[in-house]
């Protein structure tokens, strides 16, 4: 790997405390960082060298998943660490950062090869971006990268011209958007166990898929994020961009061996082929909703309104599904229902595939059920295939096994040790591109139009519940239902061995 300068924007905000620092150490921890290496952090905070450090330490010990007790590889980690106060509206500050990186450069011999993190708001990238051209540090004789975080845009409109603004200081190549849920292990094997799977491969396609969920649903509430997340919602805040890229990886048919270029081109083509959503369908395509109280966990939670920095005349979703179909000879007919929420009665982000059932008939008569292909995401991991198998009662009855492996989710890498990882190494393969982002921005467009004129109900859901009862419905128009929304903690507490196995019977639907 390349020796390079981490210069990250930010450094004394939360996201570098509980992801980027421990990333960065367990990637140092698995040999994974170059052995020239310097990270410069910034921030308006007078902080010196030493407090940086300390504040560091303070991260590992709290968040990294391997433990931070040797304190000679901790000291060998810091080292690569010093501080520089910016603000980054003050064009001299970037002078005197750009005098200490070619210092750094020079004194320990570092090849010109620059990393530009910017964990910070949205409303600071342009600034950012425009000052490392104007000040020189993007000038530079080894390779420069630019790592910006979510959002990109409130809008296609807003996307458009930020990409445009991003694009006069670096060019497309050069630029990695994050979006954490492609950084997530089982996403980024997705490819891998199609191609892996010859059976998975054979079967990947209308005439044995009867349709796709993609769920990904969250305990937690607002949090102390009012302010951002009431002007965002469910549909900003992860429809937009981790439920559809979850979308882009599955359906992309993505071969060994594609380089970042393939990939992007297999995403770009899921999101040409999705069947436009006109604005007049949106309230009948798509669910929106919003918490109201209701219990987590046995412990009582107040609804979304009551939550504190939330007006109580609140619209904002916080909760959406919505049915998408893709036009294309793999997919043509097959709906793909994709839905989010927050205070929901489980954390788990889940791929399930329903295979078309037998003739009904045969089944109905054998008390057989639609098999079933399960991607388990987060937090926990896994894939499991359920099938149908002889019965113990009855001889012709059959009962349901899962066949599969299964990860906690301390054995699961963090997701920012797989983007940092791939960023140092300069393959965007699980970035988001532009094309991507803008395709599906404009196919959110609508939606975002048909909230903002409020002519989308506003289904109130209770805290800890599946989400609201239209969403059941979106799915029983077309005969289906939602899997593993009665049982699924029995689901993965009866799936708990690492290694691939037949499991007990198991007593989902
Ligand atoms: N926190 C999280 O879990 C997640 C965050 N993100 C994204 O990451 C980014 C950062 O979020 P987060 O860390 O939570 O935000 P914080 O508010 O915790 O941190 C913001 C950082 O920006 C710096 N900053 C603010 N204004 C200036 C300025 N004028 N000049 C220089 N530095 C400034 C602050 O430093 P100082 O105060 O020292 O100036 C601080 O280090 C955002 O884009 C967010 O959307 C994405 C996913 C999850
Ligand atoms: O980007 C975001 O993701 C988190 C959920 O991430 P996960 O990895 O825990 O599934 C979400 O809570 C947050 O609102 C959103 O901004």
């Amino acid at each position: 790997m390349d020796a390079n300068t981490f210069v990250l924007f930010g450094a004394t905000g939360d996201l570098a405390k509980r992801k980027i620092y421990p990333a960065l150490f367990n990637l140092f921890l698995d040999g994974k960082l170059p052995d020239v290496f310097s990270v410069i952090g910034l921030g308006r905070r007078e902080w010196s060298d030493e407090t940086f450090k300390a504040n560091i330490e303070r991260s590992l010990h709290s968040f990294s998943r391997r433990e931070a007790s040797n304190a000679e590889a901790v000291n060998q980690f810091l080292s690569f660490f010093r501080y520089h106060v910016l603000n980054v509206d003050r064009k001299e500050d970037y002078q005197s950062l750009l005098q200490r990186v070619e210092e750094g450069e020079r004194t320990a011999g570092i090849a010109p090869n620059r990393l530009f993190y910017l964990s910070v708001g949205p409303e600071l990238f342009e600034t950012i971006a425009s000052h490392i051209e104007e000040s020189g540090l993007g000038d530079t004789k080894g390779w420069k990268r630019l790592v910006i975080e979510k959002p990109f845009g409130r809008d296609l409109q807003s996307a458009r011209d930020f990409n445009a603004q991003l694009s006069k200081a670096f060019t497309e190549e050069e630029i990695f958007r994050i979006d954490h849920y492609l950084g997530k292990p089982m996403v980024q094997k997705l490819q891998l166990l199609q191609q892996t799977n010859p059976v998975l491969q054979a079967s990947w396609n209308n005439r044995y898929i009867a349709n796709v969920q993609i769920t990904a649903s969250e305990t937690v509430g607002v949090e102390e994020r009012a302010g951002y997340y009431d002007h965002s919602g469910a549909l900003r805040d992860m429809f937009q961009n981790h439920m559809l890229q979850l979308l882009m990886m599955l359906a992309g048919h993505l071969p060994k061996g594609d380089d970042s270029e393939q990939v992007r081109n297999k995403k770009k083509h899921v999101m040409q082929s999705l069947e436009p959503l006109l604005r007049q369908d949106v309230a009948t395509q798509v669910v929106r909703g919003q918490y109201r109280s209701g219990s987590i966990q046995g412990k009582p939670v107040v609804g979304y309104k009551d939550e504190a920095g939330i007006p109580q005349d609140s619209h904002n979703d916080t909760f959406i599904a919505a049915k998408l179909q893709i036009e294309d000879d793999f997919w043509r007919g097959i709906p793909f229902y994709i839905r989010t929420g927050k205070r929901m009665k489980e954390k788990a982000t889940r791929i399930v595939i329903e295979f078309r059932e037998p003739i009904k008939q045969i089944a109905a008569a054998n008390n057989s059920a639609p098999n079933l292909l399960v991607f388990e995401i987060s937090p926990n991991e896994g894939i499991y295939l359920r099938l149908n198998t002889e019965g113990e009662a009855q001889q012709q009855d059959l009962t349901k096994v899962l066949i599969g492996s299964h990860k906690s989710g301390s054995e699961v890498p963090e997701a920012y040790e797989n983007l940092i990882y791939d960023a140092l190494r300069g393959d965007s393969s699980f970035f988001a591109h532009w094309d991507e982002v803008e395709l599906s921005w404009k196919w959110v467009q609508p939606i975002l139009d048909a909230y903002a004129a409020n002519d989308v109900p506003l289904h109130a859901y209770p805290a800890g519940s599946f989400g609201p009862k239209a969403a059941q419905e979106l799915l029983a128009k077309d005969g289906f239902e939602w899997w593993f929304d009665q049982e699924s903690e029995a689901a993965s507490a009866k799936v708990q061995t690492g290694t691939p196995s037949v499991q007990e019977p198991m007593s989902i639907k």
